[in-house]
């Protein structure tokens, strides 16, 4: 079943122009969606208005079969969870109270809610003790995962994701990626997470979107787009940094360790990837 549905959606800001040229997107339940694309192309804009933190213009939003205008905004924040990059945690409120803030606007009682946040904090890999603590005494990728805590207080059906992990070193980066991956096997929500990094995409989504000035120019597995791109453009954007993306990380980090310990040549590691 469709969980999210775009028909012909533009939208602009001002009189700038279309920054939305007539989108059409279906996104399946359960889906991993990236959406990749250089800056400005409209990726914010569109994540935007599926929580109507954005109204768009003309064509037609469903979600859930449901026309986005008839939604309920609480309902539908509610069944939306929202991650962003500076993840705007509450500074003056303690990790148990930001992770359990949509619970108490719920009125679901405080041992309840401490459980919950218990459950969560397991689930985004930070120890309970933490929950003490104020996002201020967290590392910034302690901090995301908060953000993501606190995204899925409310077992949301949806989660959008904005550059989540734009703000954190690469290791931390790629531990929070795997982590996340996890989250969505185990939860089979439906998130669709932007992202201006190829690598990203490439490792998150079950599909991808490449948006380009407004417009989606392939949606695809990342196969499709690498190796099967639909035009021009998509070859040259996904290029060999794509093509990278597709090589088995766990494969190559094998074949470097036998490096390390003198066992194979890099030359034969490069004849082993190029075939
Ligand atoms: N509130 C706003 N008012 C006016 N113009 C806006 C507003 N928000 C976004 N825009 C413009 O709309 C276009 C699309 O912006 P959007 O944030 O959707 O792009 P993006 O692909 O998410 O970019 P980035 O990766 O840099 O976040 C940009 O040209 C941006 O300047």
């Amino acid at each position: 079943m469709a969980v999210i549905e775009f028909q012909k959606v533009t939208k602009a800001y001002g009189d700038e122009g279309d920054v939305l040229k007539g989108l059409d997107l279906t996104v399946e339940k359960g889906e991993f969606l990236t959406l990749l694309g250089e800056s400005g192309c409209g990726k914010t804009t569109l994540l935007k208005i599926i929580n109507r933190m954005v109204s768009f213009d003309t064509g037609h939003v469903w979600i859930r079969g449901r026309l986005l205008s008839e939604w309920d905004i609480v309902t539908l924040r509610r069944e939306i969870g929202y991650v962003i990059q500076q993840i705007g945690l509450f500074p003056h409120m303690t990790v148990m109270n930001n992770v359990a803030y949509v619970l108490s606007l719920q009125g679901i009682q405080k041992p309840k809610q401490r459980q919950r946040a218990e459950e969560l904090m397991e689930l985004v890999g930070l120890p309970w003790e933490f929950l003490n603590r104020y996002p201020r005494e967290l590392s910034g990728g302690q901090r995301q995962r908060v953000g993501v805590a606190r995204a899925l207080a409310a077992s949301p059906e949806i989660i959008l994701m904005d550059e989540p992990f734009g703000a954190v070193d690469e290791q931390t980066r790629s531990l929070l990626q795997d982590e996340l991956l996890k989250i969505h096997q185990q939860l089979k929500c439906t998130i669709i997470f932007v992202t201006h990094d190829i690598q990203e995409a490439v490792k998150l989504g079950s599909r991808i979107v490449l948006m380009n000035k407004g417009i989606i120019e392939q949606t695809g597995t990342k196969e499709d787009l690498i190796l099967r791109p639909a035009n021009d453009f998509v070859r040259r954007f996904m290029g060999i940094k794509g093509f990278m993306a597709l090589l088995d990380e766990k494969e190559m980090k094998a074949l470097y360790q036998q490096v390390l310990e003198e066992k194979i040549s890099l030359e034969e590691v490069y004849r082993s990837l190029t075939g």
